[in-house]
């Protein structure tokens, strides 16, 4: 049973994170540096987000990544102004130093296939999303949530007849991504080159994919953190974006 005298969520940056010029601070962006809305493009990125994610690069000398589901397209959209790694589509995107590097699935027959076998599922309902990404795609039931049952067999449908695709659940969505890519991985790999290596790994994550790259942070000896409800691996838990932004703000001695 919880302790009713626990505050239930963490609101400094002391406890939990190392000083940034000693931290690898990786970040999801859904749901971790801004709010989940009804559809993926409806997201608005608060304009003290920019300003806290220049901060965050200069402090940490670099070693700031965002870590996302979404193509590094989207992010490199929402977050416009932010030149440190990106990793989109769970590590089947990097984008490093200006330059793009892709999974050797993306743009292959194998995600045309799914991509129009997913089309096909939705047709019909206009509450269902598709959508498209170079290594795969997802489809959206939050506006019809009642259909979730349905979404994730057809999506596990669909990678049965694919091969080097797998279903991955997220939020009021499924997503067909490639079966050797993870937020895990990607971790590890940035983990292991400058300015990253030898610092320690923080990890600022909601959802269910970001859960396996919080296991290899805490192996590692660094620190999770978890937005929102559920259950998570994060020892430190914050409500909501807006609590991240400001946290991270503060780190950098920032407003
Ligand atoms: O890894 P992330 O950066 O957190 O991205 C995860 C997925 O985020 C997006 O979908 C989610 O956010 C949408 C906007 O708030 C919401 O409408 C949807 O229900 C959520 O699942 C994005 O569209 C996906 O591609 C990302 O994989």
């Amino acid at each position: 049973m919880s302790n009713p005298a626990a505050p239930p969520f963490a609101k400094t940056a002391d406890p939990v994170l190392p000083p940034p010029d000693r931290t690898a601070l990786f970040l999801d962006f859904d749901g971790t540096l801004v709010d989940i809305v009804e559809t993926p493009d409806g997201v608005t990125v608060p304009a003290h987000v920019h300003d806290v994610l220049a901060a965050l690069a200069a402090a940490t000398g670099g070693a700031t990544a965002i870590i996302s589901g979404r193509t590094v397209s989207d992010v490199r959209k929402f977050l416009h102004g932010f030149d440190g790694t990106i990793v989109g589509s769970h590590g089947a995107e990097w984008f490093a130093d200006g330059e793009l590097e892709s999974h050797p699935l993306a743009g292959s027959d194998a995600v045309a296939e799914a991509t129009a076998r997913a089309h096909a599922f939705a047709e019909g309902d206009d509450r269902l999303l598709v959508e498209e990404k170079p290594a795969g795609v997802v489809l959206h039931y939050r506006r019809a949530p009642e259909r979730e049952d349905e979404v994730r067999a057809a999506v596990k449908t669909i990678a049965r007849g694919i091969e080097g695709l797998v279903p991955s659940p997220a939020k009021m969505a499924c997503e067909l991504r490639p079966a050797d890519v993870s937020k895990r991985g990607a971790v590890a790999r940035l983990a292991g080159d400058a300015p990253f290596a030898g610092r320690t790994p923080a990890y600022f994550g909601d959802d269910h994919t970001d859960e396996a790259a919080m296991e290899w942070v805490l192996e590692q000896g660094g620190t999770a953190v978890k937005i929102g409800e559920g259950k998570s691996c994060a020892p430190h838990r914050l409500a909501t974006p807006a609590d991240v932004v400001a946290l991270l703000a503060d780190w950098t001695g920032g407003k």
